[in-house]
C-alpha cells in the first residue's frame, strides 16, 4: 500500500501561494508516497499546473443543478483534480452535514472518478466519555457506502478536539483507534479493508509527524495548518517517506 499525505488548505490560499506550491512540487515531485493538496475551489485548476496531485475539499451529491455556491464532483474532475474530501468535521458543523449526506457525497465522488478521503472523528465530550470507538463505528456504518475499495477510498480519523488546537491523542490512543478502524474495515470489506489507507489528522506538524507515522495502521496524514507553507509541509512529507 502506498502511503498518502494530504494537505487540506481549508478556506486559505490565493494565487500568491502558487509559487510556494511549485517549490513543494519540485522538492517532492518524485516522492515515494502519494502527496495531495486539497485546495480551495477557486485555485484547483491553477494548482494542477504545479504537477502535484490536487483534490477538492467537498462536493455536492448531485452532478449539476440549482445549488448556488456548491460545486459538484464532475466540476472538480473538470478542474483537473483527482481527489476530494468528504465528511470533514468543519463541513459537518458549519453546514450541518449528517452521515447520510456524507455517504451521498462520497458516492458522487466515486461516480465522477474521484478518490474520496472520508473523514470521521469524535468530539471532545465523546472522547472524555469514552465513546470514541462507538462514535467512529456508527459514523462508518452510516457514511461509507457499500463497495468501498482502496482504489476509491481513504478513511481519515480526525478527532475534532485535535483539529487546529495543538492537542493530539497519545500515540497509544492513536494506535488503538486505528487498530479498531482496521478491524471494522476488514470485517465489512474483507481484503479491501486490509488495503484501505487510514490517515490520522489533527495538529500534525513536523515535530510530531515522525512518531505518528511509525504507528501501526497509520498510512499517512491529513494535515491542515502545517500544509499551507512548503517549509512546514515538506518535512512532514519527508517524515512519511522515511517511514514508508
Ligand atoms: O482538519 C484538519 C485536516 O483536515 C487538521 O487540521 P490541523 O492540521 O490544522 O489541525
Amino acid at each position: 500500500m502506498r502511503k498518502l499525505i494530504a494537505g487540506n488548505w481549508k478556506m486559505n490560499g490565493t494565487q500568491e501561494d502558487l509559487p510556494d506550491l511549485d517549490t513543494l512540487a519540485k522538492a517532492h515531485g518524485d516522492a515515494s508516497v502519494d502527496v495531495v493538496i486539497c485546495g480551495p475551489a477557486t485555485l484547483l485548476g491553477r494548482m494542477t499546473t504545479t504537477g502535484l496531485t490536487i483534490g477538492g475539499q467537498d462536493c455536492h451529491p448531485s452532478t449539476s443543478g440549482a445549488h448556488t455556491g456548491d460545486i459538484s464532483a464532475p466540476m472538480i474532475v473538470d478542474a483537473g483534480a483527482t481527489y476530494v474530501i468528504t465528511g470533514h468535521s468543519e463541513r459537518r458543523t458549519d453546514h450541518h452535514e449528517d452521515d447520510a449526506l456524507v455517504m451521498a457525497k462520497t458516492a458522487a465522488g466515486w461516480h465522477a472518478g474521484l478518490h474520496v478521503i472520508l473523514c470521521i472523528g469524535e468530539s471532545e465530550a465523546q472522547y472524555r466519555n469514552g465513546e470514541t470507538l462507538n462514535v467512529l463505528r456508527a459514523q462508518m456504518d452510516r457514511s461509507i457506502p457499500d463497495g468501498a475499495t482502496p482504489e476509491t477510498t481513504t478513511i481519515a480519523y480526525e478527532p475534532i478536539w485535535a483539529i487546529g488546537t495543538g492537542l493530539t491523542p497519545t500515540p497509544d490512543e492513536i494506535a488503538a483507534v486505528h487498530a479498531a478502524l482496521r478491524a471494522y474495515l476488514e470485517a465489512r470489506f474483507g481484503a479491501a479493508g486490509t488495503a484501505m489507507r487510514l490517515l490520522y489528522g489533527g495538529s500534525v506538524k513536523a515535530s510530531n509527524a515522525g512518531g505518528i507515522f511509525l504507528l501501526p495502521n497509520v498510512d499517512g496524514a491529513l494535515v491542515g495548518g502545517a500544509s499551507l507553507k512548503a517549509a512546514d509541509f515538506s518535512p512532514i512529507i519527508t517524515a512519511l517517506e522515511q517511514s514508508a
